[in-house]
């Protein structure tokens, strides 16, 4: 008799609960996480206090502490855990889980050292998996509340992608395909690193105008530099791009935003960084980024003014006017 499709996702923060969530009401969904509690409250409250307070989880959703457990029967694997702790938790799976299962990230970050995207990792650890990613503008508490949203499911492969897109769908959750990874791949890291810039933006009370252009300029640098990378433009003017740029640059919630509007507030990265329960992946992926315009000659002036803020070599009010500097060319144009 042939068993319910397994969908395992592994960690248990705000975005790997909230797709583990979505994925119960279609597929037999197990959880996997580091700390009993997280995995006691999933399985007897439905909750996650720790990363979404408040909110119910699918009831069907269940979560384990063991990795064995995880993967024993797991058909298709979802990473939730943030790119810092990607490849190494990677190593782990890499002698558990079966040679066929396709491989999904959630993970909006590049490794720092390698420059990596998070597929590229999983080909180097997990040779001949499938993988692939979802991505899009989602924000887990208005997922999880059910307000709705899209996202995109990005594989090489057409038909497994269309063989995924049930598992994460809903009435109120609508999941596209696109088959250009690393133009889908780089929309979220990138647009991380922008949204501490508008988040800056925010706490100087810059205003709505210059909210705009840094928004519009900092597509503008996505897609130079997701080009030169080989991604298409026009993956850059969707969900994957455009889309989570606004909402991340928007939303009070997003935590990149969050970090750009403590560098206004004259806090420092490790302030910032030791005040926060949860990831914002703008703050490491910003010397990533600056790395890789330095490497394909693309000018990408905020992401540069977020780096040296990063890293402390000025604050937001001089990033903001060093903005003010730049010398405008044509709009199609670097700068
Ligand atoms: N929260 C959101 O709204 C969204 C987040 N993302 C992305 O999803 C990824 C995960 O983010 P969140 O869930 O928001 O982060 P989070 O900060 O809420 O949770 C991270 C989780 O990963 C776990 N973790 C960290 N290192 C680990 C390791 N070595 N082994 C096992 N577990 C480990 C933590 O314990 C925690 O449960 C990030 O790359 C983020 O950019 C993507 C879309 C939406
Ligand atoms: O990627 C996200 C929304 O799509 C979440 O953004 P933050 O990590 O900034 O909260």
């Amino acid at each position: 008799m042939s068993r319910p499709m397994r969908v395992t996702v592994l960690g248990a923060g705000s975005w790997g609960t909230t797709v583990a969530s979505l994925a119960a009401r279609n597929a037999d969904t197990l959880i996997w996480a580091r700390r009993a509690s997280t995995v006691e409250q999933i399985n007897r409250e439905h909750r996650n206090e720790d990363y979404l307070k408040g909110l119910a989880l699918h009831r069907k959703l269940r979560a384990t502490t063991s990795l064995e457990e995880a993967l024993r029967d797991c058909d298709v694997l979802v990473m939730g855990v943030p790119s810092h702790s990607f490849r190494a938790t990677l190593k782990q799976v890499a002698p558990l889980v079966r040679p066929w299962v396709p491989v999904i990230s959630l993970a909006k970050g590049l490794e720092q050292g390698t420059q990596r995207r998070m597929t590229e990792i999983i080909h180097e650890e997990l040779p001949g998996h499938p993988a692939g990613l979802l991505a899009g503008p989602n924000i887990a508490r208005e997922v999880l509340q059910g307000m709705a949203a899209a996202a995109v499911v990005a594989m090489p492969d057409e038909t497994i992608a269309r063989a995924l897109q049930p598992l994460f769908s809903s009435s109120v959750f609508r999941v596209y395909i696109n088959t250009d990874v690393i133009g889908s791949e780089l929309g979220g890291p990138l647009k991380n690193v922008i949204a501490i810039s508008a988040g800056m933006g925010q706490g100087l009370g810059v205003g709505e105008n210059t909210r705009a252009m840094v928004i519009t300029r900092g597509l503008a640098e996505i897609t130079r530099l997701g080009v030169a990378l080989g991604g298409r433009a026009e993956t850059f003017s969707g969900l994957t791009g455009l889309g989570d740029l606004l909402t991340t640059c928007m939303s009070p919630l997003s935590r990149n935003r969050q970090v750009g509007e403590q560098y206004a507030a004259g806090k420092t990265t490790a302030e910032i960084v030791a005040s926060m329960n949860m990831v914002a992946e703008g703050i490491k992926t910003s010397s990533v980024v600056m790395e890789l315009a330095g490497t394909y000659g693309v000018d990408m002036p905020i992401a540069r003014e977020v780096a040296a803020v990063v890293k402390g070599e000025h604050g937001a009010v001089q990033a903001f006017r060093g903005l003010r500097r730049l010398a405008a060319g044509a709009e199609q144009e670097s700068g």
